[in-house]
């Protein structure tokens, strides 16, 4: 299948030198697997596929329906694992044909706390695959595609242990053909992050993307941050495992999503910041705080954010120790 037009080759080599001996062989710009290669290819290994929801009763649904098509085939199982929702979310994944899973379910005995690593993290207990896909469930227009594309280097290349999707990420869903300007906080903070601590993982193009998916060798043996620093940490800890080798990214087209304001951006920045210092051996404040600003009748007001820098341990250790 194809991996890279080898025409704009001469772009990649102005990369950090690590970054550019990775991208041509583990990007794949245009995935090309089909269903039934895959299937031959993942011959008795099994598939999970898990959706972390919070409140997302309008578009859960359209992202189950997406991949029901493939559950009994290149999908054993299809998981949303709701985080505490108040809206329809359960209703509308059940009636989706996916199998809904409250964090209280599973893991009862540890009391749940917010954030979407904690469920993510949860949802390893929650299901069986070796190979776990993870989508957010507040996609626009989800793409059936994405779970064959995600799949295909874990199931044809041994070394990789996490892949990455990519897309244009419109910030105006009306402009859908034109648009970028999503991934606000992956320009804004996550890219420059990486560039001053680990330059070798320029060439990831959505490092905060929520589409994604691991060996189940690796995801139970790395900590989870609970909140959204998961995803940097996730990253992080690949590369310090695995190096280069084990991460690789595929193309997903268009990825259209729920938008949260500045000010939500900035407290999951603020997630994603101390998590990625930690993993990095940046020595950070136990207690980080965010102060943010709000205008009440014309006056501002300081509005301290507390940053959630929660990690769950590898969940390894947590099923052996109940195993006793
Ligand atoms: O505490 C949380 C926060 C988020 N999410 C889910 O995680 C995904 C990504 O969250 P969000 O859309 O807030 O992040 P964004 O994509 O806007 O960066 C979505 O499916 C959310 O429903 C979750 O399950 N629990
Ligand atoms: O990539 C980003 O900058 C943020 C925000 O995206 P938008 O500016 O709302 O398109 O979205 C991602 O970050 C989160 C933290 O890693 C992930 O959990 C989300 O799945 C991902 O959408």
């Amino acid at each position: 299948m194809a991996r890279w037009r080898g025409a704009r080759s001469g772009f990649v080599s102005t990369m950090h030198p690590a970054a550019a001996a990775w991208f041509p062989t583990h990007t794949w710009q245009e995935p090309a697997w089909r269903v039934p290669e895959l299937l031959a290819a993942k011959a008795d290994r099994t598939v999970s596929v898990v959706l972390p929801a919070l409140n997302e009763e309008h578009t859960v649904g359209e992202v189950v329906a997406s991949v029901r098509p493939l559950l009994g085939s290149l999908v054993d199982e299809l998981v949303v694992l709701d985080s505490g929702s108040t809206d329809d979310t359960v209703r509308v994944a059940a009636a989706a044909g996916a199998r809904v899973v409250r964090r209280t379910e599973v893991l009862a005995e540890l009391e749940p706390v917010a954030g979407k690593g904690e469920v993510l993290w949860r949802a390893l207990a929650a299901t069986s695959g070796e190979l776990i896909v993870y989508l957010d469930s507040d996609l626009v227009d989800p793409d059936p595609g994405f779970v064959p594309a995600l799949l295909g280097p874990l199931l044809t290349e041994p070394a990789v242990q996490l892949v990455k999707g990519f897309y244009r990420r419109p910030l105006r869903l009306e402009t859908v053909e034109q648009g970028t300007g999503g991934g606000r906080v992956t320009e804004l903070l996550a890219r420059p992050l990486l560039a001053a601590l680990r330059p070798e993982l320029a060439g990831l193009i959505q490092p905060l993307g929520g589409e994604y998916a691991g060996r189940r060798e690796f995801l139970e043996s790395v900590p989870y941050a609970t909140g959204y620093g998961v995803e940097i940490g996730l990253l992080l800890d690949v590369y310090a495992r695995s190096g280069l080798a084990g991460l690789a990214q595929v193309n997903l087209g268009v990825r259209k999503h729920r938008h949260r304001s500045l000010t939500q951006l900035g407290a999951m920045a603020g997630q994603i910041l101390n998590t990625a210092l930690r993993r990095c051996g940046v020595p950070v404040d136990a207690d980080p705080a965010l102060t943010q600003f709000v205008q009440v009748s014309g006056e501002w007001l300081p509005d301290v954010v507390a940053v959630e820098t929660g990690e769950r341990p590898p969940m390894r250790t947590v099923l052996a120790e109940r195993a006793g």
